[in-house]
């Protein structure tokens, strides 16, 4: 780019910085000196490539979607939380808002995220361990008992399930009084990553993705600023793979999405806001932030050039970062609190959106309430005294980051033409479902994540308390346990509600549910009712696998 194109960028990018709403701060250093909002390559000088980098707010959003960075607004402090029974999770919601948390996170136990109920002899002994409990709509009224949902965004995650519980959680808005087109929040809903890599699923690929075109119908029509997919990369980089195969996996499913959308005749400018990210901060510093600032970019481009959108919000890759769970260790548990904040600080300096900090115990167990809390001042520490909120995007322009976001960029690039290819019909959807179907995707990273255990094993890379510097002075944790009592009331109540509603209302429910099944049309208002009536989880998923099966992954060698 030559040198008058460069100062039209920044006299542009001013404009659009001046004009911006800006927080009341102070943007100095800690020595009282000014900073500018932005830096870029010196005046008068030509920049080659300087297209690929430009300025925060502007196409292709490398260095951050808004021009302000976080002068404007910091990320929203969301951390993912659930335990026990509706009642407990409530308590640690209110004590995480209390405490500065930004937004809410909800974590459902094992039997929920399998669409189960808590009575199923397949839930025995998993209800309300990794998660909260939940079976019907009551629970979600005592999950945000005294939480004015309209007021609040809310992200739960879950994906077989997804949409029930969705319905579960309209419900309980409505039942709070609030405006549901109001809402705002997201669901996670992404079905490509289970079958790639974190295996919850029910059903075959096709009626999941029915019900996901349904869903982002019902949202851009109904809840416009509600996001109903998070299309998550956490869960494969979580399963091993490179932090390449993360970015293009994920990025290859976001597109996989966008086809459902066309393909169902929904408006891209329309649909596209409502696709959210969410990604791992591994301990690696400099390439976590290349994947941030290149997944932008190869958003906002295909986004463009590939499926036609034109409003800026469709072209934002907007995204949600959990600091790497499997870079904690077990030993010397303490030392994850500076894997967290690295990681962390990682997230940050790539523009995240949103984050979740990892609690030190959680290699071990859910947090305590104060491994909790020393989590979520992570991030306030980093938020208020380091400084790296005062200047957008401040790793633009050094050649080590650049590099590596070109990098990534084209690994990512040379992964999308091989997912293409597995398709043979040229679109990514037909690739992925090739994939998903040869394991291909389980197989690439299954040899990305031997490939590192051998690394370990040998040495060659190090890891501080495993294999190096095992010395240690740590005393055992006090961890966190779920009582097996949750288990037995859970169950309790699930049987006193099912015995105490309207049985008719909720046997008509299911049966219009299975008839917009099988005829055909939008299914989210018949599973609103269903939901309304207090049906469970365990019987609108029961029916659906009733009609449409349940999906079995083929056994590989
Ligand atoms: C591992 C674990 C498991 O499986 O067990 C999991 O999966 S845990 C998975 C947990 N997943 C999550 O928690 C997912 C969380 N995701 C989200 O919260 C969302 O999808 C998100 C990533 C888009 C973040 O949404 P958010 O509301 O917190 O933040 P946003 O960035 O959208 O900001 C809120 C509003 O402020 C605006 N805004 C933000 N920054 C600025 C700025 N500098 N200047 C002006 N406006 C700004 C945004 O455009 C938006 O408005 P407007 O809306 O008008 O544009």
């Amino acid at each position: 780019m030559d040198a008058a194109e460069i100062h039209a960028g920044r006299e542009r990018w001013q404009r659009r910085y001046d004009a911006a709403r800006k927080r009341d701060a102070d943007f100095t250093t800690l020595s009282g000196a000014p900073v500018d909002p932005v830096y870029g390559p010196p005046e008068g000088a030509d920049h080659p490539g300087f297209e690929r980098i430009g300025w925060p707010g502007e196409f292709p959003y490398t260095r951050g979607l808004h021009p302000t960075g976080y002068r404007g607004r910091t990320w929203t402090i969301r951390q993912f939380a659930g335990f026990g029974n509706a009642r407990q999770t409530n308590e640690r919601y209110k004590m995480i808002l209390a405490a500065g948390g930004g937004g809410l996170s909800v974590a459902f136990d094992m039997p929920t995220l399998m669409g189960r109920d808590s009575d199923e002899p397949e839930a025995l002994g998993e209800v309300g361990h990794c998660g909260v409990a939940i079976d019907s709509a009551a629970d979600m009224d005592v999950l945000f008992e005294g939480i004015p949902l309209q007021d609040v965004t809310t992200s739960m995650t879950i994906s077989g399930p997804a949409v029930p519980v969705f319905v579960m959680y309209l419900v309980a808005a409505e039942r709070q009084g609030a405006d549901l087109s109001k809402l705002d929040g997201t669901l996670q809903t992404d079905i490509f990553k289970e079958y790639i890599a974190q295996k919850e699923w029910l059903f075959e690929p096709q009626p999941h993705l029915r019900l996901i075109g349904d869903l982002m119908e019902y949202c851009a029509a109904e809840i416009p600023k509600y996001k109903p997919l998070s299309v998550s990369g956490y869960h494969i980089r979580e399963a091993g793979s490179t932090a390449a195969q993360e970015l293009a996996y994920t990025l290859a499913d976001g597109f996989g999405y966008v086809e459902l959308g066309l393909s169902r005749g929904l408006d891209v400018n329309t649909f596209a806001p409502g696709l959210s990210f969410f990604f791992d901060a591994h301990v690696d510093f400099f390439e976590e932030i290349a994947k941030f600032r290149a997944a932008r970019r190869i958003w906002a481009r295909h986004l463009r050039d590939d499926y036609g959108a034109t409003s800026e919000k469709a072209l934002w890759l907007k995204f949600h970062t959990q600091t790497a769970g499997v870079s904690l260790t077990a030993q010397q548990p303490v030392n994850n609190v500076v894997r967290t904040a690295v990681e962390a600080l990682a997230a940050v300096l790539g523009g995240t959106n949103s984050l979740h900090t990892n609690a030190l115990d959680e290699t071990l167990a859910l947090p305590t309430d104060e491994s909790a809390e020393i989590a979520l001042r992570t991030q306030q520490v980093i938020m208020e005294e380091t400084g790296v909120v005062n200047v957008a995007d401040p790793l633009g322009g050094s050649w080590y980051v650049e590099a590596l976001t070109d990098r990534i960029e084209a690994e990512a690039e040379e992964i999308f033409t091989r997912i293409r290819e597995l398709g043979h019909d040229g679109s990514i959807t037909a690739g992925i479902l090739r994939g998903i179907e040869d394991g291909w995707f389980t197989a690439n990273i299954a040899e990305a994540a031997f490939a590192y255990q051998q690394a370990v094993e040998k040495g060659a890379k190090r890891v501080v308390g495993v294999n190096a510097h095992t010395g240690t002075v740590a005393k055992e944790l006090e961890i966190l346990r779920v009582s097996h009592e949750v288990e037995e009331t859970q169950r309790r109540d699930l049987i006193n509600r099912k015995a105490n509603r309207d049985g008719v209302r909720v046997k008509a429910a299911l049966e219009q549910l299975i008839s917009v099944a099988r005829t055909g049309g939008n299914m989210i208002p018949a599973m609103l009712e269903a939901a309304r009536a207090e049906a469970t989880l365990g019987e609108i998923c029961g029916v659906l696998k009733s009609e449409w099966g349940i999906y079995r992954e083929p056994p590989r060698f």
